[in-house]
């Protein structure tokens, strides 16, 4: 029996203390993914969100056995990446990987299409990823968001269980990104997993129910939009406050940050906090508005906060 049968049950991934570093012309190693672990169930939409550099691409390429780890393990449907992509059980639309310019889009979809064992048909991946009515346009002639549909459209062709996309809406407009989630949002309601890496809060936001938040090679969160909002801090209070002013024991604080003459406070009990500043000490200008998911992702990633503005 298929071992990937075998192992049914498994989830669909499961990545347990992988790290991975890269040497660099200057002898420094960077340490690009450090123990990382990560399980994720059949049909589940989870987002990879971080700042560049935090650790994204190699985690992705880890999973789909484009790299192997120094140490730790991956599993995808219980087995090697390797033979999960071999089953035809993954497919990814990755940022490298060049399309050919001569050739028409219907063109593209065919010759890879041969290439697999089944596949659900041409016109029925260019139909899924919205490309049917450029199929006769040359790869040179399509627009950045189209060669994305078109990348899509070939991850669609083995009818995948697991799809990785690492940002897949790179150089799309805001409606090619709209239309293209729209089409993702069907494949993930078809049962399908889907993994993806986005610089994005509000496709992070808007399209997956879990979000792995990762900052310098490690997963810094690791919940539901709601969740990673609430660890923001709940709240944020600013406020005009002298250089010096002493600031320990007011309630409530979660963290703190001065910005010239401003201090940002996240808070998890706003009002018990504002009421203190504005009786014991001489804060005024105060200002409080709910933490969002950007509070979180700054505070999280060691970005700083954002300074709430008046809405
Ligand atoms: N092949 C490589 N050789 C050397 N360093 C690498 C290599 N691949 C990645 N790195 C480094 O590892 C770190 C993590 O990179 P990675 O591409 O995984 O991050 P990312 O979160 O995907 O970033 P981005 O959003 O910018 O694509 C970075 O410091 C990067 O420069």
């Amino acid at each position: 029996m298929n071992s990937l049968l075998e192992s049914a049950g498994a989830p669909t991934i499961r990545i347990t203390g992988v790290a991975k570093s890269f040497a660099t012309k200057t002898s420094r190693r960077v340490e690009a993914v450090k123990d990382v672990s990560l399980t994720v169930a059949p049909g589940e939409v989870v987002a990879l969100l971080g700042p560049n550099g935090a650790g994204k691409t190699t985690t992705l390429d880890l999973l789909l056995g484009q790299t192997e780890p120094d140490a730790g393990s991956v599993e995808v449907f219980g087995a090697s990446p390797v033979s999960a992509i071999r089953a035809g059980r993954v497919s990814a639309l990755l940022q490298t990987g060049g399309l050919l310019p001569d050739a028409t889009v219907r063109e593209t979809v065919t010759t890879i299409a041969a290439l697999h064992r089944s596949t659900i048909g041409v016109d029925e991946a260019m139909e899924r990823a919205g490309i049917t009515e450029i199929a006769g346009r040359r790869v040179s002639k399509c627009s950045g968001g189209q060669q994305q549909r078109l990348k899509f459209a070939l991850a669609l062709l083995p009818d995948p269980d697991l799809l990785v996309l690492d940002e897949p809406t790179a150089g799309m407009d805001v409606t090619a990104r709209r239309d293209f989630w729209a089409s993702m949002r069907e494949q993930a309601a078809s049962g399908r997993t889907v993994l993806f890496a986005t610089h994005y809060l509000e496709e992070a936001e808007s399209f997956a129910d879990r979000v792995v938040l990762m900052a310098r090679g490690r997963i810094v969160a690791d919940g539901t939009v709601s969740e990673l909002r609430a660890l923001g801090g709940g709240s944020l209070v600013s406020c005009d406050l002298p250089e010096g002013a002493a600031t320990g024991g007011l309630p409530g604080v979660v963290s703190e940050e001065r910005r010239g003459g401003r201090v940002l406070f996240s808070s998890q009990d706003p009002d018990a906090l504002a009421r203190a500043l504005l009786t014991t000490t001489t804060a005024s200008r105060l200002e409080v508005r709910p933490a969002s998911l950007e509070d979180a992702f700054m505070r999280l990633t060691g970005e700083g906060l954002t300074e709430p503005t008046a809405n």
